[in-house]
């Protein structure tokens, strides 16, 4: 069996979710906090041999407190993550203890993902390398003039949005962040392509949204739901 090990980078600032003492990652949703769904979900696969979650130090008592227990019951260990997004994935790279074919990372502020799409986005991954979560965009684009005009369309034929899991065979991901983890990047895909290595895309969901703002949450509780 080919295993994956997944990093799940939750030590954001969730300046966009705005105020409050929790952050994001830590908000309940349909019962349980939004970092535990996805976190959950990986540790249960058989294929899955480690899941390192990144919290931020600010986080480090809360987190202790409130998640040793379920962290040793599902076999989850944590690592203080960094400035960046790319900071913190480094350090849940260099957490890996017993790193498995193919590291898999996944924003912990997408709890909606679901094991069909986990399946086909590991599946692509190991059949070629790499391979990430996304979707097509559905709408017209329109970049902005700087005085908030309309500057132009852009063709949408093409054009994707990430999401994640984003999925690499280990030595692949290890070179890129080994080159370019101090560059600006907002996906790890974008430090894969600068190695030049093709990288597939697999069609998401919007279930997979990534909560960023209290609407997002919204949103997601009413896609998440169970049917009744
Ligand atoms: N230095 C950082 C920045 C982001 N993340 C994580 O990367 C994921 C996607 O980031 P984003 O949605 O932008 O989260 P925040 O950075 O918290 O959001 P904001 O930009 O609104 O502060 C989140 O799970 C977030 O916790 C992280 O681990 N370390
Ligand atoms: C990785 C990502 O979720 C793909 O869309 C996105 O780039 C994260 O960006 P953020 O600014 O850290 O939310």
């Amino acid at each position: 069996m080919i295993h994956f090990s997944v990093i799940l980078p939750a030590a954001g600032r969730s300046t966009r979710f705005g105020g409050g003492e929790l952050k994001k990652v830590f908000v309940s949703l349909l019962g349980q906090p939004i970092w535990l769904h996805s976190a959950k979900r990986f540790a249960a696969r058989p294929d899955v041999n480690e899941v390192v979650v990144v919290i931020s130090a600010d986080d480090e008592p809360y987190f202790r407190e409130q998640f040793a227990e379920v962290c040793q019951e599902n076999n989850i260990r944590f690592v203080l993550g960094g400035e960046t997004r790319t900071d913190s994935i480094a350090n849940g790279i260099d957490a890996l203890t017993n790193p498995g074919d193919f590291i898999a990372i996944h924003d912990a502020a997408r709890p909606g993902i679901d094991d069909a799409m986990i399946d086909e986005v590991f599946s692509t991954a190991a059949a070629s390398g790499a391979a990430i979560l996304a979707l097509p965009v559905p709408g017209t684009l329109k970049r902005s003039a700087a005085d908030g005009t309309i500057q132009a369309t852009v063709p949408r034929e093409g054009i994707w949005e990430a999401q994640t899991p984003q999925v690499f065979r280990r030595a692949l991901i290890l070179e890129a962040y080994e080159k370019f983890r101090h560059e600006p990047a907002t996906d790890d895909a974008s430090l894969v392509e600068r190695l030049g290595h093709p990288i597939q895309l697999v069609k998401g969901a919007l279930r997979n949204l990534k909560i960023t703002t209290k609407e997002d949450l919204e949103v997601a509780q009413k896609l998440l739901s169970p049917e009744v």
